[in-house]
């Protein structure tokens, strides 16, 4: 097995609550919708995700029922997915929103960054989601821990050929990267582009192991597993 350089690591179900994204995240867009298109429908970021909608929306359906339909289905479509980053925004900035991370992946994140470990995100939460959540997060501000931040516009998290991609704009070898997450197929994907891989198989979100991947119950589990220090407090 390749030394580790780097971890490139899903958001939902891995370092935080699946309850957390379908319980508080998914509802405060899906009840803020209209009220933000209506504020904001005019500025161009919002607009083009109104238009790009429209666009994939099917025959028939308006930009905002294709919208409510990816939200009732949680399809992982990008304009949806931006559009949601874009309205939890403000409830992160007003501190209605606080981002969930497990008490046990803020140490290790910071032991791994300290050891020079590269430190990266894929979800298919937004970018800019993906930094609200790590900068407003329980433990506090992490998202400077991070380098790399891959979305929906990088690909599916289920193709291999994203994995391929976010290889190349690291510039690491495939091997080199471990990628964690909680869902069989997207670590399937990973495997097959040459990443190694750890479904993190957390209890409280009552995932199940999918026996084809190493797994882990928590991060300083993958840590012992793939040669990653441990945060002092949890070495011995
Ligand atoms: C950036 S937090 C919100 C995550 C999200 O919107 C989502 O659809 C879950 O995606 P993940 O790839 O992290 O499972
Ligand atoms: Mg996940």
């Amino acid at each position: 097995m390749a030394p580790v350089s780097a971890v490139l690591t899903d958001i939902e179900g891995t370092t935080s609550s699946i309850a957390f994204v379908k319980e508080t995240l998914f509802p405060f867009a899906r009840e803020a919708l209209e009220g933000f298109l209506a504020d904001h429908g005019q500025e161009p970021e919002v607009a083009a995700c109104l238009a790009e909608a429209r666009r994939l929306a099917e025959p028939g359906e308006d930009g905002v029922s294709a919208l409510r339909r990816w939200m009732a289905e949680d399809a992982k479509v990008t304009p949806l997915k931006t559009l949601q980053g874009l309205i939890w925004r403000q409830g992160y900035l007003d501190g209605r929103i606080e981002g969930h991370l497990w008490p046990d992946v803020a140490p290790c994140l910071r032991a791994w960054a300290r050891a020079g470990i590269g430190l990266h995100v894929y979800s298919s939460g937004s970018v800019a989601a993906q930094k609200l959540i790590f900068g407003h997060s329980a433990a506090g501000d992490l998202a400077s821990l991070f380098t790399g931040f891959f979305d929906t516009t990088t690909g599916g998290k289920r193709e291999a050929a994203s994995y391929a991609a976010i290889a190349r704009g690291l510039h690491l070898p495939p091997e080199s990267i471990l990628f964690l997450s909680d869902v069989a197929e997207e670590l399937d994907a990973a495997a097959t582009a040459g990443f190694q891989t750890c479904q993190l198989v957390r209890e409280a979100d009552g995932t199940l192991p999918s026996g084809r991947h190493r797994q882990a119950a928590d991060f300083p589990g993958v840590a012992r597993q793939f040669g990653l220090p441990l945060p002092r407090a949890t070495a011995a």
